[in-house]
């Protein structure tokens, strides 16, 4: 017999109907010999992928009357050895829950509920993990398993014991002290691989004192040797401000701001709109000292203004931006990454004795702000993202510099609704007709992409699903000419990098107050702009950015407002169509819901939800040149000018 895979063993099951199959009924399904099924499923059961349950003594089977409803459950299926989990239609809150110790590697099938979601647990997921202690971890991965495993457990308690082996903390002279848990840690670890200059002097067999100017490298050597520091230090509180929040916090956002007060340094992760900014506030009216705010763009400053304004007794006097626009260093200060990874503007990070750094956005840091912030490694660090994977996947730089994630209550999150799960919809679609087809095929490289990206079908298709849904619409693309053509079909205003601010920020209110219930954006309504409210995101292209915009893009509609749905127009069979795939798996993680959709070239219009589905593979010998996301990010023909730098 051939060798069973899990999936036919799946699909006998279904097909019988029954959770529970006897090795006749197996062979009869598939038509070979019992002898042969038999052999077949005790490899199986070797593999530890199926279990089986002798019943000679009891020939009775009792099983779940309505299996059909178990089936359509989800469905756990645990690895211990490769320390995988496989999950069929997870729920929003299982894989909340799953992506807080192990992280997604990959997402199998299309058609909507028989996704699979493959879970792996590395040493740094269970490091990082969010919980008080060990137990509570293993209680979590215990809710989601359907039995305990024990050699997974032992595995897991041995690395969260290295997460705190070695502690960081501040001595009562004053001078800072790392402790090992053994001598031989001491010893053997932080002695070997620190750089001299790290290690002041031992001060016994298990502690020295280490130099306050190199905790960001001892922190970074002792993580990468495997063993994650914990940072006791008492950190700076800077000069006092005059704070207070004027808004009462969620049961949830006030645990992630305990959480964050005693850790004093940490990375709030949660779902777009959850409420992190206000959260944020609330911790900097708990640290009561100076604040620097870093963020992504020069909107998201004067929005976090407002919220200042909106949340906290803070005087706006004491409230200032620095970018761009605007040079003012004050207690309560504003800035770009832009500005903040220059070295001009060191005086940023020098001329104040800042108590707290927020870094808005966290998983957006550019390097050059890394380096400067590894030198802040004494003050409150608060990240705050909704998508803790950066597009490099080195979190570690996120946890080690800023701090760890600080635990979120999922569940209060789903029960208080404030996490609307979004929908996407990736939509492949056929070339507009053979003309363009043809220019496509003969490209190469960038062209190409461009090509595919900019496939005239978008406009209509663009224009078709916003005429079948009601609600305000944002339909983002990474072309200017393809911008103002669908802003052209839609009589909608286009808003790209050569928009004048002013402009810019009257169309964005515009479209909050309901006046407008449809913006074309191109790259700047990326993370630029809080676009809160919108039912529909079109991405019309622009999957070419990296996984954290797919992300960011489908955070745009995750508004605590009804249903949000993203819908991503790719060109089918080109590399788009598999770029289009793979940001969406990053998505998964986060709970959202991803099916797909072959629209093919006669296919009825963009509303009819039965439109056929099926294998959506990129076609066999695909010759696209494989773009990495960078190239597919510079092959954006909108030389989108950045701000700070544009007027610095
Ligand atoms: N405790 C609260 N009480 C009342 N309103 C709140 C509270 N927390 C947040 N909000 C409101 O909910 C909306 C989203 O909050 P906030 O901007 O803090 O979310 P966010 O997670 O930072 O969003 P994003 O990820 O897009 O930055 C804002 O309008 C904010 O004023």
């Amino acid at each position: 017999m051939t060798d069973l895979s899990l999936s036919e063993f799946y699909d006998a099951v279904e097909a019988e109907g029954r959770p529970l199959l006897t090795a006749d009924e197996f062979a009869r399904r598939l038509e070979e010999s019992q002898a042969d099924a038999d052999e077949a499923l005790t490899r199986l059961a070797d593999q530890g992928l199926l279990e089986r349950v002798d019943v000679e003594n009891d020939p009775v089977v009792w099983y779940p009357t309505e299996w059909g409803e178990l089936a359509s459950r989800e469905r756990v299926v645990v690895f211990p050895e490769r320390r995988e989990i496989v999950v069929d239609r997870p729920t929003q809150y299982t894989q909340a829950r799953l992506s807080q110790f192990a992280h997604l590697v990959d997402t199998t099938g299309t058609e909507p509920g028989t996704r699979g979601y493959l879970y792996r647990i590395r040493p740094e997921d269970v490091w990082s993990a969010p919980f008080d202690g060990v137990a509570d971890l293993i209680l979590t991965m215990r809710g989601i398993f359907p039995r305990r495993y024990e050699g997974l457990e032992e595995w897991v308690e041995s690395q969260w014991k290295r997460a705190n082996r070695f502690r960081l903390d501040t001595h009562e002279d004053g001078y800072t002290v790392l402790t090992a848990a053994t001598d031989d840690l001491m010893g053997n670890v932080a002695m070997e691989k620190l750089d001299d200059d790290a290690i002041r002097a031992p001060i016994s067999d298990t502690e020295a004192w280490v130099n306050e100017d190199a905790i960001a490298g001892i922190k970074r050597t002792l993580y990468e040797a495997g063993y994650p520091v914990v940072d006791d230090r008492d950190l700076e509180r800077g000069d006092p401000i005059d704070a207070d929040l004027t808004t009462e916090l969620r049961e949830y956002q006030q645990s992630w701001v305990d959480s964050f007060l005693e850790k004093q340094a940490g990375v709030l992760v949660g779902p777009p709109g959850s409420g992190k900014t206000v959260a944020a506030l609330g911790a900097l009216a708990e640290v009561g000292g100076e604040t620097l705010i870093l963020v992504p763009s020069r909107e998201l400053a004067g929005q976090w203004r407002e919220e200042i304004a909106r949340h906290t007794t803070v005087d706006p006097e004491h409230v200032g931006e620095y970018h761009g626009g605007q040079k003012q260093l004050r207690p309560i200060t504003i800035a770009t990454y832009q500005i903040a990874g220059m070295d001009r503007h060191r005086r940023l990070f020098d001329e104040r004795e800042w108590g707290l750094i927020v870094f808005d956005e966290a998983h957006h840091v550019p390097a050059p702000v890394f380096r400067q912030s590894a030198a802040l490694q004494s003050k409150h660090r608060l990240g705050l993202t909704a998508t803790p994977v950066r597009e490099s996947d080195d979190e570690t730089d996120i946890y080690t510099l800023i701090g760890p994630p600080l635990g979120t209550d999922w569940s209060a999150l789903f029960d208080a609704g404030f996490v609307a799960e979004p929908e996407v919809e990736l939509r492949y679609l056929p070339w507009d007709d053979d003309m363009a087809e043809n220019e496509w095929a003969s490209a190469q490289g960038r062209e190409r992409h461009v090509l595919a990206g900019s496939n005239p079908r978008k406009v209509e298709e663009t224009r078709k699903l916003l005429a079948d849904h009601d609600g305000k619409a944002l339909v983002f693309v990474d072309y200017l000419d393809q911008g103002e053509a669908i802003a052209d079909e839609l009589d909608a205003a286009f808003v790209s990098g050569e928009t004048p601010h002013h402009r810019r920020e009257r169309l964005f209110e515009s479209f909050r107050t309901g006046e407008r219930d449809a913006l074309v954006v191109s790259r700047v309504g990326d993370e630029g702009i809080d676009l809160p409210n919108a039912e529909l995101a079109v991405v019309a292209s622009g999957l070419g950015g990296s996984r954290r915009q797919g992300a960011q893009r489908a955070g745009r509609t995750m508004r605590p407002v009804g249903r949000a749905e993203v819908v991503v127009l790719a060109t089918h069979g080109t590399r788009e169509e598999e770029f289009a795939r793979k940001q969406m798996r990053h998505l998964a993680e986060k709970g959202v819901r991803v099916h797909e959709t072959v629209v093919g070239a006669d296919e009825p219009d963009a509303g009819d939800a039965e439109a056929e589905t099926g294998n959506n593979e990129a076609e066999a010998g695909d010759d696209e040149v494989e773009a990495s996301s960078d190239e597919l990010e510079a092959s954006t023909d909108e030389a989108e000018p950045s701000d700070d730098a544009a007027s610095e």
